[in-house]
């Protein structure tokens, strides 16, 4: 099955729709996404494949993604850890942070990530999703350039980071080498989606009937009460 694609900036005013006019919070949303991302942990890595988590979140709400999922892990008997490298501005992420904390769920330093990539055995990528824009800055290229250069299994959420949300892969640099094992794309798949070749979900499952046909997209068939799905594997899938 493949589904179609949604652009950046199209993104962007589908949420700001949601939020504007379908009487969303983006509490909402991200709880929803979050818990989506944390259901397709269960589906590649069970507990049974080993419980460490190591969860990378960017400053922005593809972060606050990773954030949400990190607890839900935890609430299922994984033991995630959270790379914060740049905490974002906005208030909600404090409250998410604060919630993580109370589960003494750690946030690692710096100078133990290193540690903590040889010690994971499943990686989310939650550090840019559709807002993301080229070239790398600081901390990133380096964050980036260690996760391409481990061999620990990546789950990344919307986009895999550092990919340009439509040309994907950087043509050089951190991130021209980046091929995560698994993709959750939400709400929709981004354009970058055509570079990617792994194990794909679809997760968000809050669009309306009529937000799917403004934006021309599929509205996925999730099965049961399932808040993921999977729309595509390639052969080159390593879960
Ligand atoms: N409808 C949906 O599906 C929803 C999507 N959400 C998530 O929200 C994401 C989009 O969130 P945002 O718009 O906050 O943006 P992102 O989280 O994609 O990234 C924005 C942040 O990254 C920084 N940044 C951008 N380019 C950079 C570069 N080259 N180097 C270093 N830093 C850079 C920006 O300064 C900003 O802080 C989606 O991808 C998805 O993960 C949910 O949280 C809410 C609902
Ligand atoms: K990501």
């Amino acid at each position: 099955m493949s589904l179609k694609a949604i652009s950046a900036k199209d993104a962007a005013s589908l949420d700001k729709d949601l939020m504007d006019m379908g009487g969303w919070s983006l509490d909402q949303l991200m709880e929803l996404a979050g818990l989506s991302v944390s259901q397709a942990v269960w589906r590649i890595h069970p507990l049974s494949a080993g419980k460490n988590v190591l969860v990378v979140c960017g400053p922005g709400n593809n972060g606050g993604d990773g954030l949400v999922a990190a607890r839900h892990l935890a609430q299922y008997g994984y033991n995630p850890s959270i790379y914060y490298p740049k905490q974002g501005k906005n208030e909600l992420y404090t409250r998410l942070r604060t919630q993580l904390e109370n589960l003494s769920i750690p946030f690692i330093t710096d100078a133990n990530f290193k540690t903590a990539l040889g010690e994971t055995s499943l990686l989310i990528d939650a550090i840019f999703g559709f807002s993301f824009g080229g070239p790398l800055r600081d901390p990133f290229p380096g964050i980036i350039a260690q996760i391409e250069a481990s061999n620990v299994p990546v789950l990344s959420v919307d986009a895999p980071s550092s990919w340009d949300i439509a040309t994907g892969p950087p043509g050089q640099g951190p991130g021209a080498g980046f091929m995560p094992a698994a993709l959750i794309s939400l709400s929709a798949p981004k354009p970058c989606v055509k570079f990617f070749s792994g194990r794909h979900f679809i997760g968000g499952r809050f669009l309306t009937p009529a937000i799917a046909e403004k934006y021309g997209l599929d509205l996925p068939k999730y099965p049961g009460i399932d808040q993921v799905m999977e729309v595509g594997v390639n052969a080159d899938a390593r879960f």
